[in-house]
């Protein structure tokens, strides 16, 4: 059988990115998707308003839901301080053996936990399996149906402390209506809307930050 979209998307990061290089990794992505083909990645323009958030909250603890190739992971672990840790959970192992070559090609590996499986059976083992207190920040990027469910889950897990920054993606394209009634509802976070396009078209999109409020 022939390459995956993938398995595509790595060739070309190992064709024209540097070793090490993050920055030249996230390009290389970012020039394939656009002038080759279409991914799910955050991509560039949303990727700056990740960046902008990012680099406000500065994370010791981070969470990704749902790596896909490791683009916003890439995006997140290069922005973070020295002994901060971020962890990602992507439950199809063909996108993790991905995620993990690429992952690593930028050199971040030791920044970065790829955890494979379903972010509902492995969020009540994060204090467990990796010793986290709580997460400072928080990535939706997964399903987009589970980004209640997920989000409540964090909530009675205790993984969540007051001032927590959640940034979920797609809230208008595919859309994720009922995450966005929760936490604009919810007296419990204080939500704010970025308005951007879906990766790599014209198309609305945009992230939606909400700070958990205790
Ligand atoms: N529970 C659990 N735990 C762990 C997990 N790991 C992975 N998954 C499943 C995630 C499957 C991929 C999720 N991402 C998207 O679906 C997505 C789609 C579009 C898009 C597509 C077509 C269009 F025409 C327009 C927009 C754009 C985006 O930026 C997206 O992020 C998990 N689930
Ligand atoms: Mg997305």
């Amino acid at each position: 059988t022939g390459s995956s979209r993938p398995q595509r998307m790595l060739k070309a990061v190992q064709k024209n990115a540097t070793k090490g290089d993050p920055k030249s990794v996230i390009s290389a992505i970012d020039y394939y998707c656009r002038h080759k083909e279409w991914a799910m990645n955050v991509g560039d323009e949303k990727g700056l308003i990740l960046d902008s958030v990012l680099t406000e909250v500065n994370p010791s603890t981070a969470l990704e839901l749902g790596t896909y190739c490791g683009y916003s992971t890439v995006r997140i672990a290069r922005l973070l301080s020295p002994g901060s840790k971020l962890i990602t959970i992507e439950f199809n192992p063909a996108f993790a053996a991905v995620a993990r070559q690429i992952i690593a090609y930028a050199g971040l590996q030791d920044k970065v936990t790829l955890v494979e499986g379903p972010s509902g059976d492995l969020i009540p083992k994060m204090k467990e399996r990796f010793g986290i207190k709580s997460f400072d920040f928080v990535f939706l990027d997964h399903w987009k149906d589970r980004y209640v469910p997920d989000t409540k889950l964090l909530e009675d897990c205790g993984l969540l402390r007051k001032g927590t920054v959640l940034l979920a993606d797609n809230v208008i394209c595919p859309g994720a209506p009922e995450y966005l009634k929760y936490v604009r509802n919810s007296p419990r976070y204080e939500s704010q809307y970025y308005k951007s396009n879906l990766e790599y078209t014209k198309v609305e999109d945009g992230l939606e930050k909400s700070v958990f409020l205790g």
